[in-house]
């Protein structure tokens, strides 16, 4: 057991070492962190009904940067539930819910929803869900939005992941996605990008002054990308497991490119 545990702070700060922190200190840090995020008794507001403190991972980055892509296989290989903040904006919409107009003209826009609209959506679906770990895709967009957020649910996220991309590439795959977005066309997605680096960017900024984010190059194939994303996700798994006594499973094995070997062998 101490030979293991050994071993998984030697691979966590070696994953730490090469996605986020400077300095052995904020290593030590971080690692303390990690465990007292399951340990720490439950947060108050919007997760008070839980039986168990939800385990939050914003996923942020400009329009087009895969946000969505890489979720959707984080979700499938790590069990986490996928929410993207874009989608339950558009479910609304499509309810004809008295807000749903108002929100498809600022989605129309490029402009960012109301806070408060957001939140209840996403408390909303945590809170209906049964899983604890979750993927907030594409939100917080801006400091209000963040601070909202904290204040309605009571908790910061666990860690974030941000996936850096250039403006050309973002706009090459928004322009080519093809799902009938009325936001995917060169005007809106003009107005994104302004809004992407003067509000969304002081988010990452601010969580990376906190040494909770992990920076993911995002050009490549997709897969590339994910064997980026897969260890970092692993070193929560691990210490998840660990403070909640689970038995460790290596059904991630495959994805993630003999990661579990190096840890659990
Ligand atoms: N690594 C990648 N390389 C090329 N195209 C990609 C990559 N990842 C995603 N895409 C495509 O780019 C478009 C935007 O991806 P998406 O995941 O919807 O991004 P976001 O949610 O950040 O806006 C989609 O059509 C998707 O299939
Ligand atoms: O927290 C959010 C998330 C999305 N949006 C709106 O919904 C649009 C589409 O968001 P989505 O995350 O789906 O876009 P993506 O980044 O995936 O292209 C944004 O431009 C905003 O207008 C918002 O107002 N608040
Ligand atoms: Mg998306």
């Amino acid at each position: 057991m101490r030979r293991h545990l050994a071993s998984y702070s030697s691979v966590l700060f070696s994953t730490f070492r090469s996605y986020v922190v400077p300095n052995q200190a904020a290593y030590t840090l971080k690692f303390v962190e990690l465990f007292a995020t399951e340990i720490e008794t439950p947060a108050k507001g919007g997760f008070s009904s839980r039986e168990r403190v939800p385990f939050i991972s914003f996923v942020l980055g400009g329009p087009g940067s895969g946000k969505g892509t890489q979720c959707a296989k984080i979700a499938h290989t790590f069990g986490f539930t996928h929410l993207s903040a874009g989608d339950l904006l558009r479910t609304e919409i499509s309810s004809n819910s008295e807000k749903g107009a108002a929100i498809l003209e600022t989605i129309k826009q490029g402009k960012i929803v109301p806070s408060e609209v957001t939140v209840n959506l996403i408390r909303r679906a945590i809170e209906s869900s049964k899983n604890h770990k979750f993927l907030i895709d594409g939100f917080p967009r801006s400091e209000e939005n963040r601070i909202a957020f904290e204040k309605i649910m009571g908790a910061e996220p666990n860690f974030v992941l941000y996936f850096d991309c250039p403006e050309d590439e973002m706009v090459k795959r928004v322009l080519c996605r093809n799902e009938g977005r009325v936001d995917d066309n060169i005007d809106t997605l003009k107005k994104r990008l302004k809004i992407y680096e003067s509000l969304n960017l002081p988010v990452i900024n601010y969580y990376l002054a906190k040494g909770k984010v992990h920076k993911i190059n995002a050009v490549g194939p997709e897969e590339e990308i994910f064997k980026q994303v897969c260890p970092i996700i692993s070193s929560y798994e691990i210490l998840n497991r660990r403070s909640s006594g689970k038995q460790e499973r290596a059904n991630e094995h495959d994805y993630c490119n003999g990661f579990w070997e190096t840890v659990l062998l």
